[in-house]
C-alpha cells in the first residue's frame, strides 16, 4: 500500500486511525487509517462489499467501531451523530432525501431548523414565515442554484436536486463533507458537471470531501487521492494516476483497465 500520511496533528479535515468494525465474527472494516484535508477530495472505492458505507456508518457515528475518528483536530468518536454534526462533519444521502414538494429553499432551511421539517412546516402555514436565513442563500449560491429558491424540488433535474442534497449539508458549520454515491442515477455528463462543481466548491475555500461512488470516470478524475477497500481492508493510498496501475487495485477490479470499470 503506498501513502504519504503524516503523523503530524492537521488543524482541519478528517483523520481516521485503526478504525475497526464487527459485525459479529466479520471484520467489516478493518484498521482504517484515512486523511482528508481541507481542500482535497479523497475518493473512498472498492468493490461491493467491501465496507465503504460501514466506514461512513462508523465515521458518523451510526454504527460502533474501535479506533480513533478526529474532525479539525478534535477526538469525535465518543459523540453521538447530532453532536459530530455540530462539529461539523456533514453528509449526504444516496436517495430520497428531498421533499418534492416543498420548494429549494425550504429544503435547505429544514437543515438550519432544530425542529426540520415540522418547524418549517409551522413557518409555512403560520405567522412565523421569515426572511431568507443568509446562511441558506450562500448554501445555494455556492451550490450554483442561485435563482432556483422558489422553484420546487421535484421540478428540477436530478443532478441540480443532488447539488440541493449539497446545499444541505454546507449550510452551518461543514469541516468534511461525506457524500455517499453522488453519481447515483446521473449519465456521464451530469456526473462531470456534478464533479466540476464541486471542484469549484472546494478550490473556493470549501471544506475537504471524501467522496465514496461507483463510478470510477468521475472518482478518478476528481479527486487528489483515493483510497482502495477490499473485504474490509485498505489495499491502497495514493493518487488516481498511481490507483489506474496499482496492481493490488486492478486485480480488485479484476483487471478490467479502470477508466472502463463501473465497481
Ligand atoms: N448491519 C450489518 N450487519 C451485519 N453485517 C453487515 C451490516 N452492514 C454491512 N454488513 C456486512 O459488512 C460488509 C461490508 O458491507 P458494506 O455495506 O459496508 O459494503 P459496501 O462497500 O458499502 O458495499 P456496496 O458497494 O454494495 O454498498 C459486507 O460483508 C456486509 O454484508
Amino acid at each position: 500500500m503506498s501513502t504519504d500520511q503524516k503523523s503530524t496533528p492537521r488543524s482541519g479535515g478528517l483523520r481516521t486511525t485503526g478504525l475497526t468494525v464487527r459485525y459479529g465474527g466479520n471484520v467489516a472494516n478493518e484498521n482504517i487509517d484515512l486523511e482528508v484535508l481541507p481542500g482535497q477530495i479523497v475518493g473512498l472505492i472498492g468493490p461491493n462489499g467491501a465496507g465503504k458505507t460501514t466506514f461512513v456508518d462508523a465515521v458518523t457515528g451510526f454504527t460502533p467501531a474501535e479506533g480513533t475518528v478526529e474532525l479539525a483536530g478534535e477526538r469525535i468518536d465518543a459523540m453521538r451523530p447530532h453532536l459530530r454534526r455540530r462539529r461539523g462533519l456533514s453528509r449526504t444521502w444516496q436517495a430520497g432525501e428531498l421533499f418534492g414538494n416543498l420548494t429549494v429553499e425550504q429544503n435547505v432551511v429544514v437543515a438550519t431548523r432544530p425542529g426540520g421539517l415540522g418547524t418549517v412546516v409551522r413557518d409555512l402555514f403560520g405567522r412565523r414565515r421569515q426572511e431568507t436565513d443568509p446562511r441558506v442563500a450562500k448554501a445555494l449560491q455556492t451550490v450554483g442554484l442561485a435563482g432556483f429558491e422558489q422553484k420546487l424540488a421535484r421540478d428540477l433535474a436530478l443532478g441540480q436536486q443532488k447539488l440541493v442534497g449539497v446545499a444541505r449539508a454546507l449550510v452551518g458549520r461543514c469541516e468534511l463533507l461525506l457524500l455517499d454515491e453522488p453519481a447515483a442515477g446521473l449519465d456521464s455528463s451530469e456526473s462531470m458537471e456534478f464533479a466540476d462543481r464541486m471542484r469549484t466548491i472546494v478550490d473556493d475555500g470549501g471544506p475537504g470531501v471524501l467522496l465514496i461512488d461507483h463510478d470510477m470516470s468521475l472518482v478518478l478524475s476528481v479527486c487528489d487521492r483515493v483510497y482502495v477497500l477490499e473485504f474490509g481492508k485498505l489495499i491502497f493510498a495514493g493518487t488516481p494516476e498511481e490507483a489506474r496501475t496499482d496492481p493490488a487495485v486492478v486485480a480488485a477490479y479484476l483487471g478490467v483497465p479502470m477508466e472502463n470499470t463501473d465497481a
